[in-house]
C-alpha cells in the first residue's frame, strides 16, 4: 500500500511550495491562536490559492466554534477539518453543517486512550492518532511528542486513519512498519524551531515517504 503524507502547520509560500513539490497529498493550515503556526485569514487565503487541486487542504482546529470554522473555510478553501479536543457530537454537527471531511484527533498515551476512536464512528471520516501532549501543555498537538506505536499493532480501526505525533525523516520507517499507517502527518519534525518550517526538512521527509 503506498504511503502518503500531510505536511502540517505551513505558514509561508516557500515551505508550502516545498510540500507541493515533494508530492504531499495533504497540506495543513492551523487555526488556533495559541499555536506558533496560527494563520490569519489573509495569510490562509494567500496560501490556499497556491495549492493545486490534487493536494487536499486540511484546517486544524481545537474545539472550534461555528464562526471560527466558517471564517477558516472561507479563507482557506478547506477540503477537510482536523478537530482536536472535540467531542463526537460536536464533530458530527460540524460535519453536517459544513459538508467537509472530518478528521477526529484521538490523543494517545496508553492503550486505554484508543477506546475514543470508536466513539467517532458516524461522526468523523478519519481518525488521526496523535500523541497526547503533557498535562498543562499549551497545545494538544504540534509539539513533536510521539506515542508508543506498538499500541496500534493489531488494533481494529473503526474508520480510515492517519498517524501523527513526533514523526520525522529518521523515525518514519519504523513508525509505518509498526503501525501499518498509509497516511502520515508531520509538523515539528520538519521545523527548525516551533512554527518555523524548513524546505529542506520537508523535502527530506517526503523523500523518506517516497522511499518506503
Ligand atoms: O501544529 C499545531 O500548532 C497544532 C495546534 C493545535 C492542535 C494540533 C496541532 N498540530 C497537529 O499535531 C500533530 C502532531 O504534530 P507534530 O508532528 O508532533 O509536531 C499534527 O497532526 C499537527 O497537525
Amino acid at each position: 500500500m503506498p504511503v502518503t503524507a500531510k505536511i502540517c502547520g505551513l505558514s509561508t509560500p516557500e515551505t508550502l511550495d516545498a510540500a507541493i513539490a515533494g508530492s504531499a497529498s495533504h497540506v495543513g493550515f492551523v487555526f488556533f491562536p495559541p499555536s506558533p503556526r496560527n494563520l490569519s485569514r489573509e495569510r490562509a487565503a494567500q496560501l490556499a490559492a497556491r495549492v493545486p487541486g490534487h493536494v487536499r487542504r486540511v484546517g486544524v482546529f481545537v474545539d472550534p466554534d461555528d464562526a471560527t470554522v466558517e471564517s477558516a473555510l472561507d479563507a482557506g478553501l478547506l477540503d477537510a477539518l482536523q478537530l482536536h479536543d472535540t467531542a463526537p457530537a460536536r464533530a458530527a454537527a460540524i460535519k453536517a453543517k459544513t459538508g467537509r471531511e472530518i478528521w477526529a484527533a484521538v490523543a494517545v498515551r496508553t492503550a486505554a486512550d484508543l477506546a475514543a476512536a470508536v466513539t467517532f464512528a458516524g461522526a468523523a471520516d478519519r481518525i488521526l492518532y496523535d500523541a497526547k501532549t503533557p498535562p498543562g501543555a499549551a497545545l494538544p498537538g504540534g509539539m513533536g511528542v510521539r506515542f508508543d506505536w506498538t499500541l496500534l499493532e493489531g488494533f481494529r480501526h473503526p474508520l480510515p486513519w492517519a498517524l501523527s505525533g513526533g514523526l520525522d525523516p529518521v523515525n518514519l520507517r519504523e513508525a509505518v512498519t509498526r503501525t501499518g499507517a498509509t497516511l502520515v502527518d508531520v509538523s515539528s519534525g520538519v521545523e527548525i524551531s516551533p512554527g518555523i518550517k524548513d524546505a529542506g526538512k520537508i523535502a527530506a521527509f517526503l523523500a523518506a515517504v517516497a522511499s518506503l
